[in-house]
């Protein structure tokens, strides 16, 4: 590995936990759609592995192997986690996971000290073969054994975020999903204009989702319910398998060709869902529950307010990339104008 591991002008993700805990197969299944099944006979990785991914920022994913050790001397990881933006760590529900836990603890109290303004964020992971009662209790449990390790090594003040998942379902998109937001400054911004856009169309629901990963890089203010995430993300899929079928056909043309992939559809519920490509790769995806206006006025109202939506993203994204190539990755937060109300200052020094 080199002096300078991570590529200061992306937010970078670092996975870690101990062996066959799971995170080859998460890289493998959020960022190259492969098959859950398929992850079955991963070979362990040997060495630090990364994997780069843009979606409104661009980012990298850097899975650190569960056999080598990052606190040997000759190791660069100070210059390692200084750069990072977000550290998450896998721990195999399914197996026992008190070694993973003792590990996590130290790996908490060094990074802390390097970079304080790390978002730490635990998968509990392949939680699939769990009943929900017990989920929640190796949740609670987990919760509780890793406090007692930060205790017993005196850190406090330490926020971690927790997440249940697996990836043989939306679990593990929807952890992502969050994640990565966290490392977005303009999150607030899209948040604004989604709520804005919601409220304009009459919308039940709307998602910002990254067209490769699905991951979904911001949403309205209104809480995500996993299902209706679920059909949004399979929703995205249909459309580019129809699009592959009819390339050329249809008046919609492909993701590559540039030009905008657009789709509309009515639901088993009567519930209209409408996709429309945005800028970087992601898409618009949308919920609307029908009442007295009439469809065809309601699609109209919404391609509308869509297109204003579209300037208005590529509008923050401009602004968004004079301020990385213009400043330090730390001077982000400190625009007022570009920061708004509740971003913090972690995000920024990822830039
Ligand atoms: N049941 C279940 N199994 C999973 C899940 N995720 C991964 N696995 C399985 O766990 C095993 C180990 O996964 P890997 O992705 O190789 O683990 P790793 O953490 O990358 O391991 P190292 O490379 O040794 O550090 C594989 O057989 C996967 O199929 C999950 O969500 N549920």
């Amino acid at each position: 590995m080199d002096n300078n591991p991570i590529d200061a002008s992306k937010a970078t993700i670092l996975l870690m936990g101990l062996r066959r805990g799971g995170k080859s197969s998460i890289c493998k299944v959020v960022f190259h759609n492969m098959q859950p099944l398929d992850t079955l006979y991963l070979e362990s990785t040997t060495s630090p592995t990364q994997e780069h991914f843009s979606t409104l920022i661009d980012l990298a994913v850097m899975e650190l192997p569960g056999q080598l050790n990052y606190f040997e001397p000759n190791y660069e990881s100070e210059q390692l986690f200084k750069s990072v933006g977000a550290l998450v760590y896998v721990i195999d529900s399914q197996d026992e996971y008190l070694n993973a836990l003792t590990n996590l603890a130290m790996i908490i109290e060094y990074a802390k000290n390097v970079n304080p303004y790390l978002n730490i964020e635990v998968l509990i992971h392949k939680v699939d073969g769990l009943t929900e009662d017990f989920k929640m209790d190796i949740q609670r449990d987990i919760m509780q054994r890793i406090g007692d390790e930060l205790l017993d090594l005196g850190i406090e003040g330490i926020q971690l975020s927790f997440y249940l998942t697996s990836i043989f379902d939306h679990s593990i998109y929807e952890a992502f999903s969050r994640i990565v937001q966290k490392l977005i400054p303009e999150l607030p911004f899209l948040e604004n204009m989604l709520d804005n856009l919601v409220q304009h169309s009459k919308l039940e629901k709307c998602f910002l989702l990254d067209i490769n990963s699905k991951i979904y890089v911001s949403t309205d203010s209104s809480p995500v319910d996993i299902q209706t995430y679920e059909v949004c993300a399979e929703f995205v899929d249909v459309t580019i398998d129809l699009q592959d079928l009819y390339k050329g056909k249809l008046q919609n043309s492909n993701t590559q060709d540039g030009a905008d992939m657009k789709s509309v559809s009515v639901l088993n519920n009567g519930v209209v869902i409408y996709l429309k490509q945005m800028i970087r790769g992601l898409a618009l995806v949308t919920l609307m529950r029908p009442d007295d206006t009439d469809i065809e006025s309601r699609l109209t109202v919404m391609d509308y307010n869509v297109d204003i939506f579209k300037k208005g993203l590529e509008k923050i994204w401009e602004k968004s990339k004079l301020i990385t190539s213009s400043t330090g990755p730390n001077d982000t937060h400190d625009d007022a104008e570009n920061a708004g109300p509740g971003t913090n200052g972690n995000t920024s020094a990822t830039y």
